[in-house]
């Protein structure tokens, strides 16, 4: 058994409060204003602890984000790293256990987790199946879409109006415009605290975009407060060429900083505002910060998501689920493979919301 099936086992004994209702999540509805999210994000990030690529060689960190390198990076072998961070399928007993008696908050993460990777952005659809899943577990928790998309295409791939959407790597954060329980209707922007970026954001979004042309497969996604170019469809002796010619253009912008996700460089405000903050917000908002009887579970696939990761691991509240076939150096207390084993996880969650006696 592993340390975290020893925990959740340990929390399940301590755990006091009364089981959440179906449907009666929103009771509290519209949520709390949260404090002042542009207050909170004022000053730069940590360079340190944020994943910003600094100076050095960003050919290699591009390298590193393909799935050959991940295992070699961490150092672990499979058995190992699962031994660390288990099948949040394969202990789900363990999962639910944790989660006894406490209000589940669900925060996941859209590509990599709730649709597969696929070469094309704009094709990355959800299936039928998952987006039934993801509904289902709407009706029973609070559930959150946290994106590195712009809000509204993520929006658009989802299609579920009862959720929260964090869009922009949380910069920009939605409450529904439905309820599951229809007593209540909420339409309202919550949080955008990187508003004075948008015009030097959209300015970089030409300028890249004009340079990309000349590399074969680059592409420049515009997620409205962030950027992604797009690197997986060109040949990799040209990525050194889009690594110089990227720097080169934010050399000009000190304002502007960058991450890298799953073969996709990442441009973004350097303000104190992450898929963390983004989670933080969201438990403030619905009522539930600094409650111990409040359950988040964050799943996501992307290093962007490892910032959600750690916020849970320092309250020490709830799990992240990392979803990867191989292992990779993460904060996430389990692990899903795909996809796939994610909708199967939603459904067993539903299902045992559903049997369980309130
Ligand atoms: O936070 P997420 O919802 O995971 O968004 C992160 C980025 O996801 C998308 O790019 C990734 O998925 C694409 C479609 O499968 C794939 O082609 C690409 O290589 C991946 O990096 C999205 O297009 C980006 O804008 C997001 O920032």
């Amino acid at each position: 058994m592993t340390n975290h099936a020893a925990f959740a086992a340990e929390d399940a004994v301590t755990a006091v409060a009364a089981p959440a209702q179906p449907g009666r999540h929103f009771a509290s509805f519209p949520p709390r204003r949260a404090r002042d999210c542009r207050k909170a994000a004022l000053g730069r990030m940590d360079l340190s602890t944020s994943g910003v690529l600094m100076a050095g060689s960003l050919l290699e960190t591009m390298k590193a984000s393909s799935p050959r390198h991940a295992m070699s990076a961490v150092g672990a072998d499979h058995e190992e790293w699962i031994e660390n961070h288990p099948s949040a399928l394969e202990w789900f007993e363990g999962v639910l256990a944790a989660a006894e008696g406490k209000q589940i908050v669900m925060f996941l993460d859209y590509d990599g987790t709730l649709s597969p990777i696929v070469k094309d952005p704009d094709s990355a659809v959800m299936t039928e199946e998952m987006r039934d899943a993801v509904r289902g577990v709407a009706q029973h928790f609070p559930t959150a879409i946290v994106s590195g998309r712009c809000r509204d295409k993520v929006f658009n791939f989802v299609k579920l109006e009862e959720l929260y959407y964090a869009g922009s790597h949380g910069m920009d954060i939605k409450g529904p415009t439905k309820v599951s329980n229809h007593k209540a209707k909420a339409d309202e922007i919550l949080c955008q605290p990187a508003t004075e970026f948008l015009p030097v954001i959209q300015e970089v979004y030409k300028t890249l975009t004009a340079k990309m042309k000349s590399i074969h497969g680059a592409m420049v996604e515009n997620n409205k407060f962030c950027l992604s170019v797009h690197f997986r469809n060109v040949e990799e002796d040209k990525w050194d060429t889009l690594a110089r010619e990227v720097r080169a253009v934010l050399d000009g912008y000190k304002e502007l900083c960058l991450t890298k996700g799953r073969k996709v460089l990442e441009i973004r405000p350097s303000i104190k505002w992450d898929k963390g903050n983004a989670l933080e917000f969201l438990l403030e908002s619905l009522g539930y910060e600094g409650r111990s009887d409040v359950f988040p579970i964050y799943i996501g696939d992307d290093r962007t998501d490892e910032d959600a990761f750690k916020v849970l691991r320092n309250i020490g509240q709830g799990i992240g689920i990392l979803v990867t076939k191989s292992p990779k150096e993460t904060s996430a207390s389990y692990s899903l493979r795909e996809p796939a084993e994610v909708k199967e996880f939603l459904r067993k969650l539903v299902k045992s919301n559903g049997t369980k006696k309130d």
